[in-house]
């Protein structure tokens, strides 16, 4: 069985999706995760694009221990030089140095000619192999590069040392055979390709990242690129979780395998899903709601009669529970304490502590708590920064009916901590929510998405709340939680508020803890 390398790219390229934007706190539970996945090489971060993504990539590398840390890098020396300040002190740092190689990026985004653009990347890959023992270097829109150049190129960046090619198809334009053949070229055309491990990058612009990178392994590719739940730049990357699903349920064909662990899945992209706020779709493969849903009689009759009749992936495998029930009201300390182990989360022990409160204000209104709830809360509390000050909710109060126009009244806390006040009206109670934080709070505040969904089943389900808001011009996400929605929505508003407030404050955060 040929083992592939899993290179994650989630908090990279992932973090890349429009309106996306994570926290220090929210990118290092996601690293800790994707260590417990498994994989092989994780992309924390581009460090010189921002102070907050070194800090990020820097916090991370020095806190994973069982997985190679990568941060990506242009051909330039200075952004070469921050990654290094960022991952040098990590267990196994590696850099990942990118450089076009297609016609019309070199001509019209580089305005390089081909020549300069071998020179630039050799040189620069030495220049990292005065760092890095390690050097992934990419070859950018390498599917829509002139084979016989990317040949050439590929053989000298290999003599400058570099350790991993990787051939991204950066747009999403290549298909199945014409990617596998561009492998197969690359293998037969470069001499000293057997030094270097090949990796494949795929998009999904055309609905086949994932087709694209099984074709990639079949023809040579030692090392896949994705992110969870396929977020990435536009349409997104190859999802990891339908790969490592396909490869190991179709063993019998392909014959590969990798070191993921498979029943990390599904709590890696509940994760994954509620910190970035990107809902996976219901009928999503593997991971969606309705993966192993059967509705229709023929098929639950199937089931019923052999489970195998209609299903080749169970649950289980994936790592869905059955939503369990936690303790109840009457619950000690200790046996929460162990729940959260088993949930996978590692809490000082303050933090323990105000997620018992919270457990225990919860079982004052809930009748079961879930994992699900306490997921939700654990991660709240896990990746909320209170270093700094922000606008706090200290109350609200709606009227409404369907009547007259609803009215909202808010308290808030400012940052300088004075306490603020405002009503507005709205054509409904969110409205008039949001119409009053707006006049509350200082920025340039508009809202551009909200989506509103239950936590599980029933009418006393958590609500969790997802907006987009641009603060000032730029879009950030926010998200909360609580048993009632309109409480839901302020927490969510407030929070993508707060997120933009301390990406714009010029002191102390600077998008490292906003
Ligand atoms: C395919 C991918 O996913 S690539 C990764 C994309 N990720 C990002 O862009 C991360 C966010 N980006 C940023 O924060 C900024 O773009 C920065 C900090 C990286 C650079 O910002 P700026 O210096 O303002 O440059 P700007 O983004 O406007 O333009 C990019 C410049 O880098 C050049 N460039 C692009 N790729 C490369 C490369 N691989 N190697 C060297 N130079 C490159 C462009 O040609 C352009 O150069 P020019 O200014 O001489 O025309
Ligand atoms: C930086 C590179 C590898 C990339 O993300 C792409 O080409 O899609
Ligand atoms: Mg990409």
């Amino acid at each position: 069985m040929a083992h592939v390398k899993i290179f994650d790219t989630t908090l990279r390229d992932g973090e890349q999706s429009p309106g996306v934007n994570l926290n220090r706190l929210e990118k290092l539970e996601i690293a800790k995760q994707l260590e417990r996945f498994g994989v092989d090489v994780m992309e924390a971060g581009f460090p010189a694009s921002s102070q907050g993504d070194f800090e990020s990539v820097r916090e991370i590398a020095n806190t994973i221990k069982n997985v190679s840390v990568t941060g990506l890098a242009r051909a330039v020396k200075s952004d070469i030089d921050t990654a290094w300040e960022a991952l040098k002190d990590g267990t196994d740092p590696r850099l990942h140095v990118f450089l076009a190689t297609s016609p019309i990026h070199m001509t019209y985004k580089l305005k390089k000619t081909p020549e300069e653009v071998i020179d630039t990347a050799v040189e620069m890959v030495r220049y990292a192999k005065t760092k890095f023992s390690k050097v992934e270097w990419s070859a950018e829109d390498a599917s829509r590069s002139d084979l016989e150049f990317l040949a050439r190129i590929i053989e000298k960046v290999i003599d400058a040392g570099a350790t991993v090619i990787n051939l991204p198809d950066t747009v999403g334009y290549t298909t199945p055979y014409e990617y596998g053949q561009m492998f197969q070229y690359i293998k037969q055309n470069v001499p000293n390709i057997e030094k270097a491990d090949l990796s494949c990058h795929c998009h999904d612009d055309l609905g086949m990242a994932l087709a694209n990178s099984i074709a990639a392994v079949e023809n040579g590719a030692t090392q896949v690129e994705g992110t969870i739940n396929g977020i990435g730049e536009r349409a997104g990357n190859a999802a990891l979780e339908e790969l490592a699903v396909a490869l190991k349920i179709r063993q019998d064909y392909y014959s590969f395998e990798t070191g993921l662990v498979l029943n990390e899945i599904k709590r890696t992209s509940d994760l994954v899903s509620k910190l970035t706020g990107m809902h996976v779709p219901r009928n999503k493969a593997v991971v969606g709601q309705n993966a192993f849903a059967h509705e229709s009689g023929i098929h639950q009759d199937g089931v019923l009669k052999h489970a195998q009749t209609y299903e080749i992936i169970t649950p289980e495998m994936v790592g869905v529970k059955s939503n369990s029930l936690v303790m109840g009201k009457h619950s000690g300390k200790h046996a929460f304490k162990d729940k959260l182990k088993q949930l996978g989360y590692e809490l000082s022990d303050e933090k323990v502590m105000e997620a018992f409160t919270e457990f225990k204000k919860l079982t004052d209104s809930k009748k079961e708590v879930t994992d699900d709830d306490l997921f939700t809360i654990l991660t709240e509390i896990q990746t909320q920064t209170a270093d700094i000050k922000k606008y706090v909710l200290n109350g609200f109060q709606v009227e409404y009916g369907n009547g007259p126009q609803p009215v909202a009244t808010v308290q808030l806390m400012k940052p300088d901590e004075t306490e603020i006040e405002g009503s507005a009206h709205g054509q409904g109670a969110v409205e008039a929510l949001f119409n009053t934080l707006d006049t509350l709070i200082e920025e340039d505040v508009h809202l551009t998405d909200f989506n509103l969904t239950s936590i599980g089943r029933g009418r006393d389900a958590l609500a969790q709340s997802n907006v987009k808001v641009t603060v000032n011009g730029t879009e950030f996400s926010g998200r909360g939680s609580s048993q009632d929605v309109l409480e839901a929505a302020v927490k969510a508003f407030l929070n993508g508020v707060n997120r933009g407030f301390y990406y714009h404050a010029p002191v102390k955060a600077q998008g490292a803890s906003y």
